[in-house]
């Protein structure tokens, strides 16, 4: 049992909270069927135009995508789609596709379609640091408005009672330092106050760099973490395995 004291949980979902294969082998192939239609159904709105002024120039190495020979590029719905799928297959997790994703997921989870994946150590363990009065928050690639949708409509339930915030790369990429010192600010509380729950070992480098608490989540499916990872970190196969305490 690894013990620790602090003052807010910030948890990663892919592969912490949550299956890999529930985001690779549900959420992206709804994502990959569901976005030309959301695309066509929303065109003109303010919402979807920004998405797609931010898709277009999110990646400038991809550019040439939109353009057919020495025309203006093609902005259609189905081109904007094609280049979505195109991301999705690369797991590409940028700020502008992840905003799209979760506004096509939502019709999915609105019909009961998609159940949010949670390990079942999950909302035990949210339960526990609630009533321990350390408070929970999301740090995720996926944006604010999937996370909500996901802890909103998991299989065990509604979750979202028991966090109190949500970030996600709007405040940095999570490799980065940077976005692990935004939170600390944003939340008024020094870095090593926090304990930051993740799979992936280069977000828990950066998040300790910025000076956070880390433990690595080594779940089933999750990539494998190396002798030096298991010397360089905490490491727990599920949340039963910590013991936390309010500082
Ligand atoms: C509710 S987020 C859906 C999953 C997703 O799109 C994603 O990129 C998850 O990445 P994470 O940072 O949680 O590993
Ligand atoms: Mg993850």
């Amino acid at each position: 049992m690894s013990e620790f004291s602090v003052k807010l949980i910030l948890t990663d979902i892919e592969g912490t909270t949550t299956s890999i294969s529930f985001v690779k082998e549900v959420l992206f192939p709804y994502a990959k069927v569901h976005s030309k239609a959301y695309l066509e159904e929303t065109w003109d709105s303010d919402e979807t135009q920004h998405i797609v002024r931010d898709i277009k120039s999110c990646l400038p190495q991809y550019k040439e995508f939109f353009r057919v020979g020495n025309e203006e590029p093609n902005v259609s719905a189905g081109v904007i789609a094609s280049f979505v799928n195109f991301l999705i297959d690369k797991d590409l997790k940028v700020g502008p596709l992840k905003n799209l994703q979760g506004l096509v997921w939502e019709k999915g989870y609105m019909s009961g379609k998609i159940k949010g994946h949670i390990y079942a150590d999950v909302l035990p363990a949210f339960k526990r640091w609630h009533e321990a009065g350390i408070p929970i928050a999301i740090y995720s690639s996926g944006s604010v408005k999937a996370q909500k949708l996901l802890f909103g409509q998991t299989i065990y339930g509604d979750l979202l009672p028991y966090i109190s915030g949500h970030y996600d790369t709007a405040v940095g990429h999570k490799q980065q330092k940077q976005s692990y010192e935004n939170i600390a600010k944003d939340l008024n509380l020094p870095s090593e106050d926090v304990l930051f729950l993740t799979d992936v070992v280069k977000e828990a480098e950066a998040a300790r760099e910025a000076g956070m608490q880390v433990v690595l989540l080594a779940r089933p499916g999750n990539a494998p973490l190396t002798d030096d990872d298991k010397i360089a970190f905490t490491f727990v196969e599920n949340f039963d395995n910590l013991k936390i305490n309010l500082k």
